[in-house]
């Protein structure tokens, strides 16, 4: 049973998820016994059997338990679960055929089915147990953690993670504010730093221009930036300026007042863009950066999953593969350069995250909260754009919150 399991889990020491020194047989007793005492447990979960609208959304009391198949894995209690656009997009099948194929590369579970599927990329909960090789964190901690598309998601009593995914949650957020951040602040991590080289040593003199301030993605990198010193400026609707000001946008240039890139034009020239809106802005946005300095452009915004939703592994990176190829060669005799951006788990990013929120540098910007049952609510939400922040679930109710 449950508290078996968590007497055993507080037995053993190990890492916060590398490949420890326990062994492997080891394991693999923990393991059997794990499967072997869970075989019957199930959980309260919101799943879909198919993909399509809001209606194949199904709230069950019998999904599956999640269980440590590795021994750095970690079970996380749920309390609060952040949504995102993805999870409308994959509620639709977007990414079905790579992310499948990463959810489960050797055929290990022997089944040619995803379903039940669940979605929610963003958790903020309690360590509920950890496997053999864990030492970083132990039964008990409260932690946040960004879930990737591969794996079963967070509208769910337990969710199942890596330990190097996963962070010590701030001390002075609660578990929905928590909630609000890892997915959008482990994207916004992933661009600026990996793909765009910022960090917090070499942004003070740096312009940066945000296409999308108003939205998850934007409200944490715009606070982000700041922290580390940047000069930023964001395009957003006239009615968010009040917000992306309150979190520090040094400029912000209404897009809804046409044309924007003339008012972009008329400005310095910039550094480093993070394009989270993508489509025909490309087609202008590049010429708004200073040529022949190393300057990026990066897009959230890119074809990589539906190409090979249409056209299967190998021949849809072999699209993008080109495509980006090209893009970035023909920038490149521009004097910029042109990237992609892609969302990246990371447990040490969310602890550098976690300091700064601790110290009052960056906030949640928490739109709206749902209760579990209202899930489908919180999903049209989502769907109906216009974010100004974030959209979270309460999957476990939290004293005082
Ligand atoms: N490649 C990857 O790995 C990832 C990609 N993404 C993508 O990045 C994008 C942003 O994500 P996220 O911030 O979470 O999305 P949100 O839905 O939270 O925010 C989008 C924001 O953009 C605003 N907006 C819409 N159109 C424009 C425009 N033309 N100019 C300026 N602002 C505009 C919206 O408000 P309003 O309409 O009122 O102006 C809204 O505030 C999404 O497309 C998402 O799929 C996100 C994470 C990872």
């Amino acid at each position: 049973d449950v508290n078996a399991m968590q007497w055993i889990s507080l037995a053993v020491v190990s890492s916060r998820g590398g490949h420890g020194a326990l062994s492997t047989a080891m394991h693999a007793h923990y393991r059997a016994f794990s499967t072997a005492t869970r075989r019957h447990t199930v959980m309260h979960a919101w799943v879909i059997d198919k993909y399509g609208d809001n209606s194949v959304l199904r709230f069950t009391k019998n999904a599956s338990f999640p269980i440590i198949d590795y021994p750095n894995e970690v079970i996380v209690k749920v309390h609060a679960a952040g949504l995102n656009p993805i999870d409308i997009n994959m509620r639709g099948g977007y990414g079905a055929a790579t992310l499948k194929m990463k959810r489960d590369p050797l055929n290990i579970k022997r089944t040619d089915s995803e379903f039940p599927l669940i979605l929610g990329r963003d958790v903020s909960g309690v360590i509920m147990e950890c496997g053999l090789d864990v030492s970083y964190f132990k039964p008990g901690d409260e932690v946040w953690a960004a879930v990737p598309p591969w794996k079963q998601g967070s509208l769910a009593e337990f969710v199942v993670l890596s330990a190097n995914e996963v962070s010590h949650k701030p001390k002075s957020l609660s578990h929905v504010e928590a909630a609000c951040m890892p997915y959008v602040a482990s994207t916004a991590w992933s661009v600026l730093v990996n793909t765009g080289g910022l960090n917090k040593d070499n942004c003070a003199k740096k312009r940066i221009l945000i296409l999308g301030g108003s939205g998850g993605v934007g409200t944490f990198a715009i606070q982000l930036l700041k922290s580390w010193g940047a000069h930023v400026t964001v395009t957003c609707s006239q009615n968010a300026e009040h917000l992306v000001r309150g979190i520090g946008a040094d400029d912000v240039v209404d897009y809804t007042a046409r044309p924007v890139e003339k008012t972009l034009k008329s400005l310095e020239n910039f550094d480093l863009i993070l394009d989270s809106i993508g489509g025909e802005t490309e087609s202008w946005a590049l010429s708004l950066l200073k040529p022949w300095c190393g300057a990026k452009y990066v897009t959230l915004v890119t074809p990589f999953l539906r190409n090979t939703d249409q056209l299967g592994l190998a021949d849809g990176m072999m699209r993008s593969g080109v495509t980006i190829a090209t893009k970035a060669l023909k920038h490149l005799t521009k004097g910029v350069h042109y990237r992609w951006g892609f969302f990246a788990p990371s447990g040490s990013a969310l602890d550098e995250i976690c300091e700064l929120v601790d110290a009052g540098k960056i906030r949640p910007v928490l739109q709206e909260q749902f209760a579990f049952p209202r899930v489908p609510r919180a999903f049209q939400k989502v769907e109906g754009g216009h974010a100004r922040g974030k959209t979270v679930v309460t999957v476990a109710r939290v004293q005082g919150e």
